[in-house]
């Protein structure tokens, strides 16, 4: 693998920069900016971005403190390292769909036609694997015109499948030589190890990740294209189990959401619409029995209001239903112990062809346990179980994640042009950043609920924390991770020394 690049300069700043082709190709000739003649961008002042501007990652410093972390800023540079007739560019989505991957893939090839005056640009067909498949998709600005309208991606996706050397092969064979690559934590995993590749080569090919994610586990960037929307459908979910837990005798409304190890769908989602009594994530351990558990609290809820709404992310509460189900600990009305086949299903680990976990489905166990619950304590109670998880993620996306999805593909193809590669794309405070693939990698985010927001949405919904002190310190040391030399919170390793420079001017 190759050194991460670092800059350190005065104040404790420190720039963790992306890689160059010139890195490894440091004969490259240069070009002037088609964008400089081109009378929409020609009369913006200032519109090349200045080499030397950094965003920082972190927004909030103490007076006395480091300038700390920054990335490159994305944006269009003066001189770019392509000609318009040389580019060859491709595109492949992978891992799960997420609402704006259409809008990206429309204004990834829009950016390079109509800004840099590229005309081949080549679609893979079905994720990874697509790139030693025969067919491609040739995609032209009228191919993808009202793409953006549709859910989905029109180029098809898909997990596993990753064979680095048969890809970067197959980049060469066919004289691509700017990839654009639109996916998840696992995705951009496998566009690290096609860049280290293609620069073992040494071959004049710009490697670009696009983050996708509609859990929202994506660290450092401010959030994913897609999220925005997905809250805004869960919206719908969460209505309707208000509307039939209002209409019925002590009735429950309970949604299952997407967020495999994060629970922010859910999360964001209870904090949009207030209806919402109890979130659920992974993030936050519960338990069921008991003062202080979930049923107290549901039994408390009804007899208070008369009705309730349950919110639970996809993967919280797993450990414990695993262990519950093994442990047949699941009884009927009767007494009688049940489910003993399930039990045994539960207890294997199943994975993905990505090799993801597959998660056993949380909400119906849980929803059947409160069933059980409160038969068992002759309380009536009305259970509707929802759940929208495809239905949140399949559609396209809203106006906000169209806006967020162009400018991403934009930045994302700027930096490609300039020659910049190794790199994701996104966004930071609200600015276009390039982000070297092993800070994306490295860790998954998740919600802190040691951190102010989920004590916001503690307060909004009332709900308990379920969490005693234990609990907490072993928060707050998770969150805590290894320390890297600047003082930062990092849980990834990354065993590489960087090269580091002063910077001196
Ligand atoms: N560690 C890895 N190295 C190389 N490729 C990977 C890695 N993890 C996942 N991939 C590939 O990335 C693609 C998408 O990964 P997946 O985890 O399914 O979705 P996502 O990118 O949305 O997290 C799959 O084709 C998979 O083979
Ligand atoms: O059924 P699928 O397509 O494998 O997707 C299920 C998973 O995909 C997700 O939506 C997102 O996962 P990725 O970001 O890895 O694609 C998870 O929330 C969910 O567990
Ligand atoms: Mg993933």
């Amino acid at each position: 693998m190759s050194s991460p690049k670092i800059f350190n300069g005065p104040g404790g700043y420190i720039l963790q920069d992306v890689p160059h082709l010139i890195d490894y190709l440091p004969d490259l000739p240069t070009y002037q900016n088609p964008l400089k003649d081109n009378p929409a961008y020609s009369v913006v002042k200032q519109y090349f971005v200045d080499t030397e501007d950094t965003v920082p990652e972190k927004i909030i410093v103490h007076k006395d403190g480091p300038r700390g972390i920054h990335f490159r800023r994305a944006g269009p540079r003066q001189k770019v390292y392509f000609e318009s007739d040389e580019v060859h560019a491709c595109i492949v989505t992978c891992g799960g769909l997420c609402p704006g991957l259409n809008t990206v893939i429309r204004e990834i090839v829009s950016s390079l036609s109509h800004m840099y005056g590229v005309k081949r640009i080549l679609g893979i067909d079905g994720g990874y694997r697509g790139f030693y498949a025969k067919n491609t998709i040739p995609l032209t600005s009228k191919v993808v015109n009202d793409i953006h309208k549709r859910g989905g991606t029109i180029l098809g996706t898909s997990r596993g499948g990753h064979d680095t050397k048969k890809i970067v092969d197959s980049i060469q064979e066919r004289g691509i030589n700017q990839v654009y690559i639109i996916g998840g934590d696992g995705t951009q995993r496998g566009a690290s190890k096609i860049f280290e590749e293609i620069r073992k080569r040494g071959l004049k090919v710009a490697v670009v990740g696009i983050p996708k994610t509609i859990d929202n586990d994506i660290p450092v960037i401010d959030r994913s294209f897609g999220f925005d929307t997905a809250v805004e459908e869960a919206q719908r979910a969460i209505n309707a189990a208000h509307v039939e837990a209002e209409s019925n005798e002590n009735g429950i409304g309970f949604v299952k959401l997407m967020g495999r190890h994060s629970g922010f769908i859910a999360m964001y989602a209870t904090l949009a619409s207030r209806d919402v009594d109890c979130c659920l994530i992974p993030e936050s351990p519960f338990y069921l029995e008991g003062e202080g558990g979930l049923f107290e609290y549901i039994e408390k809820r009804l007899k208070e209001h008369g009705h309730m709404v349950i919110v639970l992310a996809e993967g919280a509460g797993q450990e414990m239903m695993t262990k519950s189900m093994e442990s047949n600990t699941l009884e009927d009305a009767s007494g009688n112990k049940v489910l003993k086949d399930v039990g045994l299903w539960l207890s294997q680990s199943i994975k993905d062809a990505s090799g993801n976990k597959v998660l056993k489905d949380v909400g119906l166990w849980l929803s059947q346990s409160i069933k059980d619950h409160f038969k068992k304590i002759k309380m009536v109670m009305n259970l509707k179980y929802i759940d929208p998880t495809y239905m949140i993620r399949a559609i396209p996306s809203n106006a906000a994640d169209n806006v967020y999805c162009t400018l991403l593909a934009q930045s994302a193809v700027h930096g490609a042009m300039a020659g910049y590669t190794g790199y994701t794309s996104g966004l930071v405070h609200g600015r276009q950043t390039y982000i070297p693939f092993y800070r994306i990698t490295e860790k998954q985010n998740s919600v802190v609920i040691t951190d102010r927001m989920w004590a916001r949405l503690l307060s909004s919904t009332n709900q308990p924390s379920f969490l005693g002190p234990k609990n907490i310190s072993e928060q707050k040391k998770e969150t805590h991770g290894t320390p890297s030399p600047d003082g930062e919170i990092c849980n990834g390793v990354v065993h590489i020394p960087p090269v580091t420079k002063e910077i001196t001017k």
